[in-house]
């Protein structure tokens, strides 16, 4: 009973810690995923938020040559004191503005007067020039019928090496450059180039706008007054006017993906991969596109709820398993009080032999098999003689320990599978079962008689002390452990009247 109880015990036992341990791996599994999901969400706003940023500046940098445009088309000329007046207000504080110039076309005709003008400025030393776009040496302009050299700049200062320069030309290669957008009424926007001011630093990029002559709405080479360049620096842009997301340091990368091969713009070279996440964005700047990749530095952090979680899976699934073993130690407790109290319920106290109904319960038992084999049983009834007088002469606690010892006699005496009940005061009841024949019976009757009136006499005080004992024998005619009982008892009253210390077996004749 006790072991069926432990198995089931620590079957349960293993799949409460079995479906604790899996709870908690779920659950540990599915709340780092929504942690994850929710630091990535959130570090993709961060980034998303720095590329609105990126575009807006850009946009903002692209109002200032929709400004230079409008100001230039509403007026038939436009000087280069008016240039610089108008720049002084819009340029200050604008470090991702490289440069606005004023290209005008000049015709081949007008060349040389062009460069004698620039010249007198004290401007364009090479007259007007050009710049293969690879390289960067400067060179006198080949004759053409027209020129749009940079004749307006502003700030002058870091732009004086490229007044005189060609600009359109330098674009011009492919079929859609500036002078063909022009006469579509379209702004160009160029791939990003290093530019004639500083060779070595940081790429730039130019937006052509075209300038019509004044009051016309035709597109026409004619009409085409020359260009407005707007000259911007996306490195400056990322690095100088994108403010920092605090507490998240991060890489910013800016590739012109309009091509059919990218190309990255900043920064210049390779760089060693971030180890946090990276999201990319598209940015438009003119006509053309542009993608920004803002990569996190630091790996992604999770916070510890779902290790707390799955720690308070795992202890709770220990708490219920201690409640378990805590009320199973109870219950078995509990099993182990039962059987002592059955153990008590079917032992007589004094002695520890069975009692009346213990003995009555293993006979009904042992005479049922009976029908199934061989052999027959002996019930035999057993009582002392002249035990009154250990009582009255030595006292009740002596008659107690006498009833002991006896007791300890008859399952000496006894064979294995014999048993010995007491039924009262100094009666005893025997059930012996699987007897072959009489002789088994008488032999074994013998030898308690010998053993008991031996043990008297061992005994001086109680030397008077021996048993009679009534037999019955079960049989075809008999298997009613009451009957053989009563049968039994019957005579071992005729032992007694026949002067006790001796046994008899029940027959038909004693009833007679
Ligand atoms: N010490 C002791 N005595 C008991 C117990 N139960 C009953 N007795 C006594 O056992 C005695 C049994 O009496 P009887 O069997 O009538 O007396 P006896 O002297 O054996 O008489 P015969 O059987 O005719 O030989 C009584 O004196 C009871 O009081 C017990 O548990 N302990």
């Amino acid at each position: 009973m006790r072991n069926r109880y432990s198995t089931y015990y620590l079957a349960l036992l293993i799949l409460i810690a079995a479906a604790g341990a899996f709870g908690a791996w779920k659950a540990y599994s599915v709340s780092r995923l929504l942690e994850e999901k929710r630091v990535d969400d959130n570090l993709r706003e961060l980034a998303q938020i720095q590329a609105f940023r990126a575009q807006d500046l850009l946009s903002d940098a692209e109002r200032v040559l929709e400004a230079f445009t409008a100001y230039f088309q509403s007026s038939e000329q436009v000087t280069e004191s008016e240039f610089r007046r108008f720049s002084s207000v819009l340029l200050p504080g604008r470090n991702d503005v490289y440069a606005v110039h004023w290209a005008p076309k000049v015709l081949s005709s007008e060349r040389k007067a062009h460069e004698a003008a620039m010249q007198a400025r004290g401007l364009a030393p090479k007259g007007i020039f050009e710049l293969a776009l690879p390289s960067l040496s400067p060179v006198p302009a080949l004759p053409r019928p027209r020129y749009f050299p940079i004749t307006f700049t502003e700030p002058l200062e870091q732009n004086r090496r490229a007044v005189g320069l060609d600009a359109a030309l330098r674009f011009s290669q492919p079929a859609d450059g500036p002078i063909e957008m022009a006469l579509q009424g379209r702004s160009y926007t160029t791939g990003a180039f290093p530019i004639v001011q500083d060779e070595k630093g940081p790429l730039a990029v130019a937006i052509f706008q075209p300038v019509h002559v004044y009051g016309t709405d035709s597109w026409t080479m004619q009409q085409l007054r020359g260009f407005l360049l707007l000259l911007l620096r996306p490195e400056i842009l990322l690095t100088e006017r994108l403010e920092p997301i605090s507490g998240q340091p991060y890489q910013v990368r800016l590739s012109d993906i309009s091509g059919a091969d990218p190309k990255q713009i900043y920064p210049r070279g390779n760089v060693a991969p971030a180890a946090g996440p990276e999201y990319s964005f598209p940015l438009a700047l003119g006509s053309r596109e542009w993608q920004v990749d803002i990569a996190f530095e630091e790996p992604v952090r999770v916070s510890h709820a779902p290790a707390a979680i799955a720690g308070l899976i795992i202890l709770l699934t220990l708490v219920v398993m201690f409640a378990l073993t805590r009320s199973l130690r109870q219950s078995s407790a509990l099993l182990v009080a039962n059987n002592k109290l059955s153990l008590l319920a079917n032992r007589d106290p004094l002695t520890g032999l069975a009692n009346r109904r213990s003995i009555e319960e293993l006979a009904h038992e042992v005479l049922a098999l009976e029908t199934r084999g061989e052999g027959f049983s002996a019930v035999c009834v057993v009582d002392l003689d002249n035990f009154k007088k250990v009582n009255d002469s030595l006292g009740h606690q002596q008659g107690d320990i006498l009833l002991m010892e006896l007791a300890e006699l008859f399952q000496q005496t006894l064979r294995s599978s014999d048993i010995a009940a007491r039924i009262g005061g100094d009666e005893f009841v025997l059930l012996m079962p699987q007897l072959k024949s009489l002789n088994d019976v008488t032999g074994a009757l013998q030898r308690l008689v010998n053993s008991i009136r031996a043990y008297a006499e061992d005994h001086e005080q109680v030397s008077y002390v021996s048993a009679s004992i009534g037999v019955a024998l079960s049989g075809s005619d008999c298997r009613d452990f009451i009957l053989l009982q009563q049968r039994a008892d019957r005579a071992m009253y005729e032992a007694k009247k026949a002067g006790k210390n001796r046994y008899l077996i029940w027959s038909p004749d004693l009833m007679s």
